[in-house]
């Protein structure tokens, strides 16, 4: 569903990744991981079409997305949730959620409605504050209502830039089984965290990223005991 081939993209002169090389079939749950700084946002900043390459190919579904720009590739199904909850603070939940559904606006109300109604299953919490302004959401609400606003649009593939960041463990967990459940109903899942150990028990296969270099990737039960990956757990759990 997704090929990166020889992939080289960065900022300015300076390039963080180097040949870059990943792939993920249609129905998985991809894990990458990396310590702060190890080029994780800028693959996703890649993937999703913010961030030019300077080099390499992206596939999705078989076409070159390369050249296509971002909300091209949202329209074609390659949803980003960027890291930080960038919700819109003075709009109400309802209003967010909303405007994740600008692309498929032409599929009228009814469509819109069954997917209100698939967020609200998901996320009861967001039917319950539905008039509330985003702005005044707990940091673990307003993670769940970007995750949902991205379903909005009905993607097939859903990039996830650190969806745990400054959580607490139940939150997260919460989030994580959500992850499961959309993965469960066909929902393919790039996972870049921090969070080693709890992204790769739920995820299929991982790559670890150093210093813009993927240096490990297989099947993630077997990363799970691998020591270079507990090497980076424990450089994040000293430094937080
Ligand atoms: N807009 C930018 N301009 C210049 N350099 C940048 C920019 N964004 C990121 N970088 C640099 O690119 C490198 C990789 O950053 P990136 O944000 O991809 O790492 P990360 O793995 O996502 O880290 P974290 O977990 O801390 O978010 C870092 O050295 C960073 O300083």
């Amino acid at each position: 569903m997704l090929r990166i081939n020889n992939m080289t993209t960065g900022y300015g002169m300076a390039d963080v990744l180097h040949g870059f090389d990943m792939e993920l079939n249609k129905g998985e749950i991809i894990a990458v991981v990396g310590a702060n700084g190890a080029g994780k946002s800028t693959l996703m900043r890649a993937i999703s079409g913010l961030l030019p390459l300077k080099s390499g190919s992206i596939k999705f579904n078989g076409k070159d997305i390369s050249k296509v720009s971002a909300h091209t590739r949202v329209d074609q199904g390659l949803v980003q949730v960027p890291e930080g909850r960038q919700v819109f603070g003075p709009l109400s939940v309802v209003e967010n959620l909303t405007l994740g559904f600008f692309s498929k606006r032409k599929q009228g109300k009814t469509q819109l409605q069954k997917r209100l109604e698939y967020a609200y299953h998901l996320f009861p919490k967001l039917a319950e504050r539905k008039g509330q302004k985003a702005g005044s959401l707990s940091g673990g609400e307003q993670q769940m209502l970007v995750i949902a606003r991205a379903l909005m649009s009905d993607p097939s593939l859903l990039l996830l830039d650190e969806p745990s960041l400054g959580l607490s463990p139940l939150i997260t967990e919460q989030i994580f089984e959500v992850l499961v459940e959309l993965n469960k109903n066909g929902l393919s899942i790039l996972l870049v965290e921090q969070n080693a150990f709890e992204t790769l028990s739920i995820s299929d296969r991982g790559y670890l990223i150093e210093n813009g270099n993927m240096v490990l990737n297989g099947d993630s039960k077997q990363l799970l005991n691998n020591p270079k990956v507990t090497e980076v757990y424990l450089g994040n759990e000293a430094i937080s």
